[in-house]
């Protein structure tokens, strides 16, 4: 039964409710970010990653430009364990890169990761248990002060083993399940971990708060993380992470805010994969700033070739929706929204702008390795002749009159709505050729000579019910005897109002592209030609609009 009554608030005020977050406007620095992909990403896989699979991802990972990164838990399977002997074994983890693993606080656990991280010049060490109310009362079945004594030996021991195994190791505790857990009683636990560590300013522990099951607003995790920020022992000390996940759909609030109350560094995974409804996603924090205007210190520049790259490794498919990374996030298929963009990229050609303001379209996709041809504008039957005519002009060189551009809107739309399908630039072509260039369903003509005398004089071969006939024309100039000549010849009474031409490209030989309108009775006719011979393509584009008069 869809019973909301079987449901109650779980979260936990901290004692004292501060909002200075609130007052500040965006995150302006880049908070230590913590790839924990190979972790908790990984362990949300039905196939989890294999062993070479995990080094293409620890490398793609450094690649960005990753500095911590959570590999492995150990403990976990041999593929985990021996993911950091070959990394440790075979030097592959660069200098300037930490990795981190994972146990929870039960000694063999611990004992086995510490195998695992045997020789590696510089490792965190993250320990973990379980603190909610419900996991006390219904998992472990323990008190308050039993649960922070797991946390605690778990603690002793880690710092017992990091001596004994020497290398440069930092520790890191979470108190999992901490939405769930009143928030003082987290901090103690924290700061219990911490009388044990006796963290450094030169050489910190860190805090990691997580939303491991998200429960309540952002800004109730925000003021939780202020108030953790400000009576945390050994600040100085110690870097305070966040690690959200996104249940509500609020991972990336959660983030920014608490980034915004006082923490330093953020767990999270590309594209937000990671257990139930994921992590943060590490991408849309990052790009986030970037669209800001603030160095985000990791590189998403070529962000489709490393989706591609995650989703093959990963085995899961990125939602196209999904920010920054989605196949259609530049996407427009709507005609005003078309329009305003393709308006928008010509003014920042023309007027040579520096900053990205281009309306619909929050960052420069061409940043992020994306094609302005082929992912900004795509027709189908919502888009308009501002969408259609930019795929025109971009794909083809081909400019129309503003009239004629609209008329080719709702002939595109129409094909679209028909077939019920997406149209691609070589389709949207076709349609503008069927129309206005290969349109001759009355007569056509085959040549025509011009001498001129004074007045500019035509003679014209047409084939007209498969029989050609020569009719002569004079006008001021080669177009108007042309037009004449049909005129006179078919008794009708059009007016040439429009009369474009331009190149469809740079070289000489290019060809040249001819719109001509006509009215007749009221309404607009249109034609086009396209030929290297600017004539040539200005006859057939009067030919194709004549044939349009329903006089034949
Ligand atoms: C929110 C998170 O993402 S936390 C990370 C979770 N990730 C994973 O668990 C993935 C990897 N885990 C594993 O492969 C396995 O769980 C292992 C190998 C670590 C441990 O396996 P097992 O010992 O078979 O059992 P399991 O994980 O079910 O352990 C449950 C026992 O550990 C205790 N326990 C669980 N977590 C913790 C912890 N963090 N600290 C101390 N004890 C813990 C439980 O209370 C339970 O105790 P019990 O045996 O007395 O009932
Ligand atoms: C172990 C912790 C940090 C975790 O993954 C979580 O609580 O979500
Ligand atoms: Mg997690």
């Amino acid at each position: 039964m869809f019973n909301y009554q079987k449901y109650e608030k779980k979260y936990y005020l901290p004692p004292t409710l501060s909002y200075d977050w609130v007052k500040k406007e965006t995150v302006e620095k880049a908070p230590i970010w913590c790839s924990v992909d190979l972790r908790d990403g990984n362990q949300a896989l039905p196939i989890p990653m294999n062993l070479e699979e995990k080094l293409e991802m620890f490398q793609l990972l450094v690649d960005i430009g990753f500095k911590e990164i959570e590999v492995a838990f150990p403990a976990a399977s041999d593929t985990e364990f021996n993911l950091l002997r070959t990394l440790i074994d075979n030097n592959m983890i660069p200098d300037d890169v930490t990795i981190m693993v994972i146990t929870q606080a039960r000694e063999h656990i611990i004992r086995r990761t510490f195998e695992a991280i045997q020789g590696a010049p510089k490792a965190i060490v993250h320990l973990y248990n379980s603190t909610s109310e419900a996991q006390r009362r219904q998992v472990f079945k323990k008190t308050k002060e039993e649960i922070k004594q797991i946390a605690v030996d778990g603690a002793i021991l880690v710092k017992e083993l990091a001596e004994e195994t020497g290398g440069d190791i930092y520790f890191q505790y979470s108190p999992e399940s901490f939405p769930g857990t009143e928030v003082e009683y987290a901090l103690d636990i924290c700061n219990s971990v911490l009388d044990i560590w006796k963290p450094i300013p030169e050489h910190k522990a860190i805090i990691n708060i997580p939303t491991t099951v998200e429960n309540a607003m952002p800004h109730i995790y925000a003021s939780q993380i202020e108030y953790i920020h400000k009576n945390l022992s050994y600040r100085e000390a110690v870097t305070l992470s966040i690690h959200p996940h996104n249940d509500r759909g609020c991972g990336v609030s959660d983030a920014e805010f608490g980034v915004l109350a006082g923490a330093e560094r953020v767990e999270g995974t590309l594209f937000g994969i990671g257990e139930r409804t994921g992590n943060v996603d590490l991408i849309t924090l990052a790009m986030n700033m970037y669209s800001q205007g603030y160095d985000p210190e990791l590189n998403f520049s070529n962000l489709d070739a490393i989706r591609k790259k995650y989703e093959g490794l990963t085995r899961t498919t990125v939602h196209e929706r999904q920010p920054y990374s989605g196949d259609l996030v530049f996407t427009a298929f709507s005609g005003s929204h078309q329009d305003a963009i393709s308006k928008g990229m010509k003014y920042r050609r023309e007027n040579k702008l520096e900053k990205w303001d281009v309306p619909y379209i929050p960052v420069d996709p061409a940043d992020l390795g994306r094609n302005y041809q082929t992912d900004v504008i795509r027709i189908n039957s919502q888009s308009g002749k501002g969408g259609i005519g930019y795929i025109l002009e971009s794909n083809y060189g081909i400019k129309l009159p503003y009239k004629m551009n609209e008329e080719m809107g709702y002939l595109t739309k129409k094909v679209s709505d028909e077939t019920n399908k997406e149209l691609s630039a070589e389709e949207i072509y076709l349609v503008f050729i069927d129309h206005y260039v290969d349109y001759y369903p009355s007569f056509q003509v085959v040549d025509y000579q011009f001498n001129k005398n004074g007045e500019q004089k035509v003679t014209l071969t047409l084939l007209k019910d498969n029989q050609q006939i020569e009719i002569h024309g004079k006008g001021t100039g080669s177009l108007d005897a042309v037009s004449n000549a049909l005129q006179e010849y078919f008794g009708i009474d059009y007016n040439l109002e429009v009369y474009e031409q331009h190149s469809l490209g740079k070289s000489s030989l290019a060809e040249a592209s001819a719109q001509i309108g006509i009215s007749h009775q009221g309404r607009m006719y249109w034609g086009a030609g396209i030929n290297q011979d600017i004539m040539k393509a200005s006859v057939q584009a009067l030919v194709a609009a004549v044939n349009k008069l329903e006089v034949f």
